[in-house]
C-alpha cells in the first residue's frame, strides 16, 4: 500500500486527457472545460436560514462560460454499433424489461433540489479523474492511496488497446471507490462478496484483495465483455496470491440479467457484500431487487455511478430513460425501509446501504409477504434442507461480525453453529465489556453454558487474541489504578503454570507432566480429572478400540449429555454433534467428552486427541488412536495428525 500526493490523483486525469483520452475517445462531444458545473448552476437561495449554501458565499455574478457537452442522446447508446468488440452485443441483448414495474415515466421533481439546471441535461464530474474541483481532489488525494498492482490495472484499462471506441475507460469504477469499498471490507469482513459488473475488474479485485480468507468472490459479467477481464484484469490478477485468485469466481456464461436473477432464486440471504456496478441500464431497479435479496441480513450492498453522471438530477424532459431508472432507484432506496443506506457524492455517486439487523422476519414485514416466497421443489431444495431456516430466531451470528477465526474449512459454517430450535445448546454466550453504574470494571468472563465452570480467558494465551478481536472491543486495558477488580464466578480460575504449557505432545515418563499444551483449558472443567496417559507401551489397531466401549446410537443433545454425566461408556459424551463452537475452543477440547468417558471406561491406550464419536450428521467416526514409539534415541508419536470437528461441507450454490 502506498500513500501519495495529489498528483497520483490529479495525474490520471490530466495525463489522459492530454495524452491517451484525446487517442482512445477523439469524440468533442465528452470533452468538457469545467469540472463541478452544479454549483454555478444552483437555485439562487434566497432563504438564507434554510440554505444549505453559506450565506456568505458570493453567488457569482454570472454563471462562468461553460462550454456544455452535448447531452448524448439516447439513440447513441453504446450498445447501438458493435465496432471492435464481438458482434454479439447489439442493444436488444442488454434491453431488460424491468421484472417489477416498468419505468416508463417519473416523478416531478418534488424538491428545489432534485433539478440541478433548469431545463437542460445536468452533469456533474464527481470522480477523481474527471474532476480538478479543489475540494474533491483534496478528499481523494488525502485517502489511502489504493495499492500498485491496482493503479497498474487502472493505468492498463485507461490505455488499454483492446477497449473498443464507444467503451471508454470511463466505465470503470474508479480508484476512490475501490479504496472505499476496501476500506469498508476490512471493517466488516465480508466472506461471500458478489461483484456485478466486471469490465477490466477493477473493482473485482479490489475486492478479491479484502475478501476474507475463507472467503468467494461471484463475479458477473456478459460473455461478450468478458474480454476485458481476460486480456486486461487477468494479468493483474495474477499478481494476487494463489489463494486470493482462487477466491474469484468468474461467472460469464450468460448475461447480468439471467445469472443475477438464478442466483437470487435460488440463494436468497446468502451474501454478506455485493458490489452493484453494470451498465446503467433499465434494469437497475431489478438489480437493485435481486441484490437485496441476495444479501444476508447484515449484509452491505455498494452500488457505484448512482448519480449516472448528473443524469439524475436533470430536468425531467432532458432525462434519459437510464437517468430515469437511476432516479428511480434512487428514490426507491430512500423510501424501502429494508435497507439502511447513505448517498454519497464521492466517485461517480455511491450508495452504501445495508440490510439491517432484526432477522429476516424484519424484511418479511417489509415486503408484505412471506419472504423469501416459498419455491416449488423442483426449483430448490433448499427449504427442505433447512426447515426451520427462515422461522427460527435470529441465529447468533446475526448481531455481530463475521465469525472469520472460526476454524471450520466449510464456508457455510455459519449456519450449522449454534441456533436455538436446533437442540443445540451449545450455543456460544459471551459477556460483553459491561460497566455498572457503580464504576467498578468488570472483566468478561467467557461462560461456557451449560458446562458449568467458567474460565477467565484472559490467562490463556493461546485464545485471548481470538476472542477479543472479533468482537470489536478490547478488553485487554489495564484497570484504571484504584478501581477494584470485580471478577464473577472466578473461584474456579487458578493461573496457568508451567505445565500447562508443556512441550507439545511431550510424553515424557514424569506423572502429569505429559498432557499436550491442547488440554490446558479442557482441565478447567468441573469435575473432571485430568488426562493421564497410560504409559503402557504396545500399538493399538482399530480392532482394540472396543476398550472405548463400543460407538453408541446417538442419545440427545450433548448438553443433556453432558449435564448427566456423560451418559453410558464412551460414546455418550462424545455426542456433541453441534459443538460447533470452534471459536471459543480449542483443538483438542472441542472434541468433548470422548476423553472423559473414553478414559473413564477404563482405557489404557493412549489417545491423544479422540475425535467426536459422531459426525454432525450423526454417522459415527471412528476415534483416531495415537501411539506412542519409542525408538532407541527419540520419541514420536502417530499418527501425527489427529481431526477437528467440522460440519459437513455444504455446496455453495445448491441448484446452480
Ligand atoms: C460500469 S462497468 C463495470 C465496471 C467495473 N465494476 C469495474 O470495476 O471497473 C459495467 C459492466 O457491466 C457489464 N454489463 C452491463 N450490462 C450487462 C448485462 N446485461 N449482462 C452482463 N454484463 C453486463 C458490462 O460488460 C460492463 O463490463
Amino acid at each position: 500500500m502506498r500513500r501519495d500526493t495529489t498528483e497520483n490523483y490529479i495525474r490520471p486525469s490530466s495525463v489522459i486527457r492530454n495524452n491517451v483520452w484525446k487517442k482512445v475517445t477523439p469524440s468533442p462531444i465528452l470533452e468538457y472545460t469545467t469540472s463541478v458545473v452544479y454549483t454555478t448552476h444552483m437555485p439562487v437561495q434566497t432563504d438564507s436560514s434554510t440554505s444549505s449554501i453559506s450565506p456568505t458565499t458570493p453567488e457569482p455574478e454570472t454563471p462562468t462560460t461553460i462550454t456544455w457537452p452535448v447531452p448524448p442522446s439516447e439513440s447513441q447508446s453504446i450498445y447501438s454499433t458493435t465496432a471492435g468488440i464481438p458482434f454479439i452485443i447489439k442493444a436488444k441483448k442488454f434491453t431488460r424489461p424491468p421484472i417489477n414495474e416498468k419505468i416508463v415515466a417519473t416523478t416531478p421533481a418534488t424538491s428545489k433540489y432534485d433539478t440541478c439546471v433548469p431545463d437542460q441535461r445536468c452533469l456533474i464530474k464527481l470522480k477523481s479523474f474527471e474532476t480538478l474541483d479543489p475540494l474533491f481532489q483534496y478528499c481523494y488525494s488525502h485517502s489511502t492511496m489504493i495499492d500498485d498492482s491496482i493503479q497498474d490495472l487502472l493505468r492498463d484499462t485507461q490505455t488499454a488497446a483492446v477497449l473498443p471506441q464507444h467503451i471508454s475507460w470511463h466505465s470503470s469504477v474508479t480508484p476512490e471507490v475501490v479504496q472505499l469499498v476496501q476500506t469498508l471490507m476490512s471493517l466488516y469482513r465480508p466472506s461471500r462478496c458478489l461483484v456485478i459488473g466486471v469490465f477490466t475488474g477493477l473493482g473485482l479485485l479490489g475486492i478479491a484483495e479484502r475478501v476474507d480468507s475463507r472467503g468467494i468472490v461471484v463475479a458477473l459479467e456478459h460473455p461478450a465483455y468478458a474480454i476485458f477481464w481476460d486480456k486486461v484484469g487477468q494479468k493483474h490478477a495474477r499478481k494476487l496470491t494463489a489463494t486470493q485468485m482462487s477466491r474469484i469466481q468468474m461467472r460469464t456464461s450468460e448475461s447480468i440479467e439471467k445469472s443475477l436473477s438464478r442466483l437470487a432464486a435460488n440463494e436468497p440471504n446468502t451474501f454478506d457484500f455485493i458490489f452493484l456496478d453494470d451498465f446503467k441500464r433499465e434494469n437497475y431497479l431489478d438489480d437493485y431487487e435481486h441484490a437485496i435479496r441476495l444479501l444476508r441480513t447484515g449484509g452491505l450492498l455498494i452500488i457505484n455511478q448512482a448519480l449516472n453522471g448528473g443524469g439524475v438530477m436533470s430536468s425531467i424532459d432532458h432525462m434519459t430513460n437510464d437517468d430515469r431508472v437511476i432516479r428511480n432507484m434512487n428514490i426507491r432506496i430512500k423510501q424501502d425501509s429494508r435497507v439502511l443506506a447513505s448517498l454519497l457524492p464521492y466517485g461517480g455517486g455511491t450508495w452504501i446501504a445495508i440490510t439491517p439487523r432484526g432477522g429476516i422476519e424484519a424484511r418479511s414485514q417489509a415486503y408484505g409477504r412471506e419472504y423469501p416466497p416459498l419455491r416449488s421443489r423442483s426449483q430448490t431444495n433448499v427449504d427442505q434442507e433447512y426447515p426451520d431456516r427462515f422461522s427460527q430466531p435470529a441465529p447468533f451470528y446475526e448481531n455481530r461480525g463475521l465469525d472469520t477465526k472460526s476454524r471450520s474449512k466449510s464456508l457455510d459454517t455459519r449456519e450449522f453453529r449454534g441456533g436455538e430450535g436446533r437442540g443445540n445448546e451449545f450455543r456460544d454466550e459471551f459477556s460483553r465489556n459491561e460497566y455498572p453504574v457503580d464504576g467498578g470494571t468488570i472483566i468478561p468472563i467467557r461462560r461456557d453454558v451449560g458446562r458449568g465452570p467458567q474460565y477467565d480467558y484472559r490467562s490463556s494465551p493461546q485464545t485471548r487474541p481470538r476472542e477479543v478481536e472479533p468482537y470489536g472491543f478490547d478488553d485487554r486495558r489495564p484497570p484504571l489504578s484504584g478501581q477494584e477488580i470485580h471478577i464473577p464466578h472466578n473461584q474456579d480460575i487458578r493461573e496457568p503454570s508451567g505445565r500447562d504449557f508443556g512441550p507439545r505432545r511431550s510424553f515424557d515418563a514424569r506423572a502429569g507432566q505429559g498432557d499436550s499444551p491442547k488440554s490446558y483449558s479442557s482441565r478447567f472443567r468441573d469435575g473432571r480429572r485430568a488426562i493421564e496417559y497410560d504409559r503402557r507401551g504396545g500399538f493399538g489397531d482399530e480392532f482394540e478400540r472396543e476398550e472405548y466401549g463400543a460407538i453408541q446410537p446417538y442419545r440427545g443433545p450433548p448438553a443433556q449429555a453432558i449435564v448427566s454425566g456423560g451418559g453410558g461408556g464412551g460414546g455418550g459424551g462424545g455426542g456433541g454433534g453441534y459443538r460447533s463452537s470452534s471459536y471459543h475452543r480449542s483443538h483438542h477440547e472441542s472434541h468433548g467428552g470422548g476423553h472423559e468417558s473414553a478414559f473413564a471406561g477404563g482405557s489404557s491406550r493412549a489417545v491423544t486427541q479422540q475425535p467426536q464419536m459422531f459426525h454432525s450428521d450423526m454417522r459415527p467416526v471412528r476415534p483416531v488412536q495415537h501411539h506412542r514409539v519409542q525408538c532407541c534415541c527419540f520419541k514420536f508419536v502417530w499418527p501425527p495428525w489427529s481431526y477437528e470437528q467440522t460440519p459437513a461441507p455444504q455446496p455453495i450454490y445448491r441448484n446452480i
